[in-house]
Parts: structure tokens; sequence; C-alpha cells
């Protein structure tokens, strides 16, 4: 049967579409790429017609408190989709609305047979998931999820355990292991012999917004004049890919791993794949298996490092901790998370958002946070660690909201699961890192030239290096010299620092005080290596991802 035999039988398409073809929809929520996307493939199996469909219902991929730049960043990402669309000849259909209404309407218009989807593996997804598979069901419509946007299914996982999330990385690797290999990518889709139809006013009625249209307008000027530009898009991320491996492959020859965090560069062009990955531009898949093929190449006679790609272990472990707790993002209610009691304060929870702290290494890295949406891994732990049990004694839930609004990765498993940890507040054992990462000391030591803190906050670029970091101790008429008096131009520190960390150190000692003798409702780690190997700074790599005593808390000594 073709189409032109729907005119004969003088059927509407959508009928002689749902007696005779094979309609296929596939939903694109993250996973916006054609490469390793078993979803995807599903649609295309025995499928006549096409359509791949996003739907902007304001909460899809992070979108409910999204800043520019993410917003800027999945859009590009859809525009790369539909171009790579249109060389098989189709398009991606955006709408606007609420999912069940918009498929109810296209399942009838299009006579749709099948839907697709990648698995969104996180609580917050599941309610829409569920209308969506009941309509399907109740339509007689086949609905196939796939697993793709981790590298296991963190259900399985939790099955495997008994039903209970693991609670420590190290329970989760033997779990995973017992799971076997993750699964290598699929092969790319074959379009041959299918329909993308494309309707003439395609553009006006299915195109892309730009943020704007969807109500997201830039914060600040430097958000549309970045100096680091994040592009979204498969493309891109394929790009990066190779780039990356280029300098993977030079770290294995040099004999170390993790290049990114060895020598973390604060100021070169952007080559972190975590915004790709959050929004399954690049697949986490892809990545995982060419960083152990490429190792494999390099040296075929070593055994591939633990470190290799725990960092990707790691986010896995954080999907698994969420998949069935919706409270992961909360301090009531969840229950891996100690329950602190941290100051609530709006003003100075604003001056650490808006880099107004007086501490140049805090105020140039959350510059940066709002300007560009990328951070490096030290600049996250060192403004977590100030606002929460370091300095400021505020809850990390207030520290994630923030970050979640500006991260390009912004990542609802895995940041809050790094916030959790890095505030002590779960899985970490007893909260036994009592000290805190200096703002001034660790600073110094990450941007040795102090250009970073020049760049990201200009109001000190003539301030020598000498008071750089601590420029409230430098003599008048050197502020002068500078163009910089503190107090006037640059805010004095918001705390003193030895004062306020002593008083965290002591309120961190009660919290301790009141578990003595109940059983602690959060995860540990399972020994110190594993907290060098989350925290995953400079010093732990350069050891070769060996552990010794004083480095558990890595950067934090002597600081
Ligand atoms: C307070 C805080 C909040 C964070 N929020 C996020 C977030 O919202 N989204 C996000 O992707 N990462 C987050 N991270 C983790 C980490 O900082 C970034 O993933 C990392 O900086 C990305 O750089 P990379 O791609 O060079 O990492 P690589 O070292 O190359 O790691 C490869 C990938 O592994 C994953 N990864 C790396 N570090 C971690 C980690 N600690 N936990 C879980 N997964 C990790 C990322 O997907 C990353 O792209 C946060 C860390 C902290 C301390």
């Amino acid at each position: 049967m073709s189409k032109g035999d729907a005119k004969e039988l003088n059927m509407p398409p959508q009928d002689f579409n749902k007696r005779y073809g094979n309609v296929s929809v596939h939903w694109f929520r993250h996973g916006l790429r054609l490469h390793d996307n078993p979803a995807l493939l599903e649609a295309l199996k025995n499928c006549t017609e096409f359509y791949p469909i996003f739907i902007f219902d304001g909460e899809v991929a992070g979108t409910k408190h999204v800043a520019f730049n993410r917003m800027r960043f999945l859009i590009e990402s859809l525009e790369d989709l539909d171009r790579n669309l249109r060389k098989f000849g189709g398009r991606l259909y955006v709408f606007h609305g609420q999912p069940v209404d918009i498929l109810t309407n296209l399942f009838k218009e299009w006579g749709v047979t099948k839907l697709t989807f990648e698995q969104d593996p996180e609580a917050v997804w599941k309610q829409r998931d569920d209308a969506v598979k009941e309509l399907c069901e109740k339509k007689e419509i086949e609905c196939v999820e796939r697993v793709s946007h981790t590298l296991y299914e963190p259900m399985k996982i939790i099955e495997k355990n008994d039903g209970m999330p693991p609670l420590t990385y190290s329970l989760f690797n033997l779990v995973a292991s017992a799971l076997g290999d993750p699964p290598r990518p699929v092969s790319y889709p074959v379009f041959h012999n299918i329909d993308l139809p494309v309707y003439p006013d395609h553009e006006k009625k299915f195109g892309i917004p730009k943020p704007q249209t969807v109500g997201v307008f830039p914060d600040c000027k430097e958000q549309n004049n970045r100096i680091n530009e994040w592009k979204g898009g498969e493309t891109k991320a394929l790009d990066l890919l190779e780039k990356r491996l280029a300098i993977e492959k030079k770290a294995y020859e040099d004999g170390y791993v993790l290049p990114n965090q060895y020598s973390p560069d604060l100021l070169g062009e952007p080559m972190s794949m975590s915004a790709h990955l959050r929004f399954g531009c690049l697949s986490v898949r892809r990545f995982h298996w060419t960083i152990h093929d490429l190792f494999e190449k390099v040296k075929p006679k070593e055994s591939k490092p633990d470190a290799l790609t725990c960092q990707l272990i790691w986010r896995e472990y954080f999907y698994v901790m969420s998949a069935n707790n919706i409270n992961y993002d909360k301090m009531e209610g969840n229950p891996i998370c100690l329950n602190i009691p941290w100051y609530r304060n709006d003003e100075i929870l604003k001056k650490w958002e808006m880099g107004q702290t007086g501490y140049p290494w805090i105020d140039a890295i959350m510059n940066q946070l709002r300007h560009e949406g990328w951070i490096h891994h030290v600049g996250r732990h060192a403004v977590a660690c100030f606002l929460t049990r370091g300095d400021l004694w505020i809850s990390w839930v207030d520290g994630l909201k923030i970050f979640l609004k500006y991260l390009i990765d912004a990542d609802w498993s895995v940041s809050a699961g790094n916030w959790m940890w890095v505030s002590s507040s779960a899985f970490e054992k007893v909260l036994q890192c009592p000290k805190c990462f200096c703002p001034v000391g660790y600073g110094r030591r990450m941007d040795r030239t102090g250009e970073y803190i020049r760049r990201y906050l200009p109001v000190l670029k003539d301030m020598p290096l000498r008071y750089l970091f601590e420029p409230w101790k430098a003599p008048l008429a050197v502020q002068q010299k500078a163009y910089c008096i503190v107090g006037k131009d640059y805010p004095h520190p918001i705390v003193n620092h030895k004062e306020a960390s002593n008083e965290c150190a002591s309120a961190m000692n009660k919290v301790i005080e009141s578990f003595k003798g109940k059983e602690v409702p959060h995860c540990a780690p399972s020994d110190d290596l594993e907290v060098r190997r989350f925290v995953c700074l400079p010093d732990f790599v350069s050891t070769g991802g060996k552990c010794t005593a004083n480095q558990l808390c890595p950067g934090i000594e002597n600081l």
C-alpha cells in the first residue's frame, strides 16, 4: 500500500495511516542527537512515516528555572538536530504545551502507530512519562522507551541491590559490575524508504523559537558578549569529543589520566563535555567507550586505571541515588540528607550569587557562572564550600537553586548530589571534613598569575598580584593606583574567613554530637580513597590516584 492508495480508498490520510502505515513519532526531550539513540532506531523499525518532535512544556530538559545561557544552548542543540534531520529530508517539529494534550492531537492528526523516547531516569519526570504511557495504552499506540542517557538503567541497579539504592559508591560499583559492562553505542539511524513529511508552512507552525520567544532574556550584557562560547548541538559535541580525545591521548602517553582535573585550565577554551552530556548531544556510552578503547590502544599492555572514567561513574551513581527520590534536591523529606540547621539569609545569598562577597576568588567564579554558564570543578567546590560549611553556613539547597538556574550543564541529580557532598549533608562519613577551602589561599594556588580574577572581576584588573586575592589588605595608595577602593569600588569581605570558618566548624561539631549514638540516616563513602576520587582535585590526580593520610580533604590542608 502506498500513500496514493489513500485517495483511491477515499480515506483521510490519518485513517489510512492507522490501518496500513507504520507512523512513528520520536519525542526528543534529552538525547538531542541522532548517534547512539536506541529509541530513535526503534521508531524507524518497520516505519513508513516518521515525525521527530520536541515539546516546550515549561519544564522539559531543565527549562523550569533557566537563565539565558542554558536556554540558548538548548535552542542551539535543537537547531543542530533540525539541520541534521534536513539531510534526510525531514525537519524537527517543535510544539508548545502539555505533552499529553499535544500527543493526543498528533496521534489523531498523523495516525500515529508508535511513540518512542529515551528514558528520562530522574524521579521528577516520572509523572509526565507515566501520563504519556497511559495515553498510549488507551489509544492502543505502541510506546517504546529505551535507556541511553545513562550507562546503566538506574532502576535495574536498584533492583539488583534488593530494591534499595546502593548507599556507597563502592557498593554501586559492585552491583553495576554484576550487570556487566555498559552497552556499546548502537548504529547510526538509516532513513531509507521512510517518508519524513514536511509542511509547506513548517517554519511558521513548528519552527524552533528564540530564547526570548520562550520568555528567557539575558540577565546582563556579558551573557551576550561571552569570552568563552559554549555552543550546543550534536555536531559541536562530536567535534569537541575529537579535541578532547587528542588531549586524553597525550595524557596517557605522558603517564596520567583525567587531564581536565590534572591541570585545571581555568582560562583556556571550553573542553568540558558536561553540557553536551546533560542534554544528550553526546551519548554517554560513546564517551565512555571511546575513552576506554583509546586507552587500550595507547597502553595495550597496561590494565586500565579505575580513575579512567570515574567521573562518569559518579554521574551514574547520582542518577541511581535520585531515581526514586523525588525530594533529592531538598533537605526535608530526603532520606539520604542530614538535617543541618543552616542560616537563612537572602541578602547574603544574593551577594554570593552576584559575586559581591569581597573575596575575589569567589566573586570571579560566581561572575563566570552568571556570564558564561560554566565553571571548572575546582571553582564549583570553592564557591559551594564557601556558601555552606566553609564560611556562610547557608543551605546547600539555596546554592543548588542558583547553580540549576545558571549552569549550562545544570543537572538535577548530579548537581544535588555534589552539593550534598560538598556541604557534608550526604555521601560523606560522619562529616569528617571539618576544614574548608580558604577563599584566599585556594584561589592563589589555582590562579597563580591572577589572570582568572582579572578576567572575571575587571574592577581588580590593576590590583598588584600581592593583594589581588585580599585587596582589603592593600594600602590606600595601592588601591588608588589600581583604581579600586575597597568599600567603594569593591566590597569589604562579607565575613572574616578565619572567624567564620571556626564558627562553621563548631556548628558542624554540634551536628556531629547530635548524631552520636544514633543511626545516621545518610550514606557514607566506602573509604578515604573514595573521598579523594570524588573530590578529584589536582593534588589527587597528580599522585596518580594514590591516597596518603593528609590527602583526605585535598586542597584543604595548609590553606
Ligand atoms: C557543587 C557542584 C555542583 C555540580 N553541578 C554539576 C551539574 O549540575 N552538572 C554536571 O554535569 N556536573 C556538575 N558538577 C560536577 C563537575 O564539576 C562537572 O561535571 C565537571 O566540572 C565537568 O567538567 P568535565 O566535563 O571536564 O569533567 P570530566 O572530569 O571530564 O568528567 C567527565 C564527565 O563526568 C561527569 N562528572 C564529572 N565530575 C562529576 C562529579 N563530581 N559528579 C558527577 N558527575 C561528574 C560530567 O558529566 C563530566 O562531563 C558539580 C560539581 C560540584 C562540586
